[in-house]
């Protein structure tokens, strides 16, 4: 899978590199071949001239005679040509296995629709290259990339399509429109890389009006097509019957629909998650409470009393406090680079079992204390944050997360809802605390957003994050229900240590008290 580690994008930039190196040989091999061709047209075009006289010399007369037996035949029936396309052919073939799949392509115009829902960004800007909101008047940009990037209008075709093929009409319009009006700018001229055209656009988008609702639209779409392809019977067809429709029911024509976002019913706290994200951590404060504050700690423990912690306290009930530099540029890169080689793609708890998920992309590794001195370095300093016992089975070994394109995960509580949960597989109990480490900062977006508790914090490089996912009576704590948002622009790496509540008995003690 390409789409859902930022680190296999990179991957596939350099199997695109190997094909450019590949066309820019085919290229050369072909330009030297043309100019030998070029070179033979010349020679005996310049024979041609005033040949009549020449051929009275014998040598010439034999060797026009000898090129039209052999030298044109050599010319043209020469496999030059087929051997460089077979060369450049063949050495594709090697680089297949590298290539993205379908649901890759599938998976990443899934995750521009995502970025443009809960960011609420413009199609029509976003194909410009502009991540700006869609209602905000006047426009609001949320993010101006360094470097322009548009999308072509076959671009924006293939994300409609992907749409289209999941029964998702209000995407499959809103790209569909944008391809619609790029194909229509640039009519006539086709490039071979491209697949879709204008009546391939015009098409699909009258029938995702129509099924959307809109006969009208549908209807003038279908004219319009057939006004470029006026032999197309089925088209033909569907205008009679979008007539029929808006004839025998013409208030149809009248009324404006409105697309409605599929709804997706895992998300019920869709519009809180949204709007958490779309503040990038940058929540107006509502009051200036005496409970927040940031200090130094050394929590009475030698290993902290040369670089005490930096501490923000960010919510109070639930507690989640952000550490800041609490790890350097060095081991985040460390602890980037040993879970690189094991990343595979993330799962979730299902049931009992664990599995793939569209509201969890990205990749992970599990990386355990001995795999490198610096991971057992940093368990020590997570049990002086914490106060809590990190050893196996106590706490899981460091999880490494690498997100994808638009990656995120919906909101969930890290700690188990079911006893039936493969988390219990450990055998030591819930999850009791979660510490979570920003390994790298982003661009924009990909907050950490808690739903009920109503706020979000932005990527902090080197911070960790530090919130009681149970009570001290061992409830779960509904207030942490939390998420990653989407990533908008940058490459999101953290990595996530939860302890369970076997081991941590001294440590946190139980309490009876529901509150606590
Ligand atoms: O990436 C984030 O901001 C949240 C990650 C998270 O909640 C998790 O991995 O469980
Ligand atoms: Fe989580």
């Amino acid at each position: 899978e390409t789409y859902t580690a930022m680190l296999s994008v990179h991957q596939a930039l350099a199997t695109e590199r190997d094909l450019l190196q590949h066309l820019h040989t085919y290229l050369e091999e072909e330009t030297s071949r043309l100019n030998d061709l070029q070179r033979f047209y010349k020679k005996v075009e310049a024979l041609h001239q005033g040949m009549g006289s020449t051929l009275v010399n014998p040598l010439s007369a034999f060797t026009l005679i000898k090129r039209l037996h052999s030298d044109w035949l050599n010319m043209i029936y020469s496999r030059e040509a087929s051997e460089n396309i077979q060369a450049l052919k063949s050495k594709y073939q090697r680089l297949e296995q590298n290539l993205p799949a379908f649901e890759d392509l599938e998976g990443a115009a899934r995750a521009l629709m995502r970025l443009q829902d809960v960011y609420a960004l413009s199609v029509k800007e976003l194909a410009e290259g502009k991540f700006q909101r869609v209602s905000a008047a006047p426009l609001s940009d949320i993010h101006s990339p360094r470097r322009d990037f548009s999308l072509s209008a076959d671009d924006c075709f293939h994300i409609g399509k992907v749409a289209y093929d999941m029964e998702d009409y209000y995407h499959s319009i809103l790209w569909l429109e944008e391809a619609t009006s790029l194909f229509r700018v640039s009519y006539g001229k086709w490039n071979t890389e491209d697949e879709g055209s204008l009546e391939d656009a015009l098409d699909h988008l009258a029938f995702s009006y129509f099924k959307a609702g809109n006969i009208s639209h549908a209807l003038s779409l279908s004219q319009e097509f057939l006004h470029y392809d006026p032999s197309n019977k089925r088209v033909a067809r569907n205008i009679v019957k979008y007539e029929k429709l808006l004839m025998a029911n013409p208030e149809a024509s009248e009324d404006e629909v409105t697309l409605q976002r599929p709804n997706v019913t895992h998300l019920e706290t869709r519009d809180t998650y949204e709007n958490l994200c779309q503040t990038l951590g940058a929540q107006p404060v509502q009051h200036q409470s005496p409970q927040l504050y940031c200090s130094y700690e050394t929590n009475g423990m030698a290993l902290l009393v040369l670089q005490p912690l930096k501490r923000e306290i960010i919510h109070q009930q639930p507690f989640i406090a952000l550490y800041h530099d609490f790890i350097s540029d060095t081991e985040a890169e460390t602890i980037k680079s040993l879970a690189a080689p094991r990343l595979q793609r993330s799962v979730v708890a299902s049931g009992e079992k664990q599995q793939k998920a569209d509201y969890r992309i990205s990749k992970s590794a599990w990386l355990k204390e001995t795999v490198d001195p610096a991971i057992a370095v940093l368990d020590r300093r997570i049990e002086a944050l914490s106060g809590l016992n990190t050893r196996p089975p106590y706490a899981e070994y460091l999880q490494v997360v690498n997100y994808g394109l638009g990656g995120h995960y919906e909101p969930h509580f890290d700690h188990a809802t079911s006893r039936k949960s493969p988390l219990y597989r450990m055998k030591s109990g819930n999850r009791i605390a979660t510490l979570m480490l920003y390994l790298t900062s982003v661009e924009a977006g990909g907050s950490t957003a808690f739903i009920y508790a109503n706020f979000s914090i932005p990527v902090v490089k080197n911070a960790a994050l530090f919130w009681w996912n149970l009570h001290r009576n061992g409830e779960g704590n509904e207030d942490t229900l939390h998420a990653g948002c989407p990533v908008l622009l940058g490459d999101k790496w953290v990595a996530n240590k939860w302890f369970h509540e076997h081991g941590q008995e001294f440590r946190r003690p139980c309490s009876i008290n529901p509150e606590e």
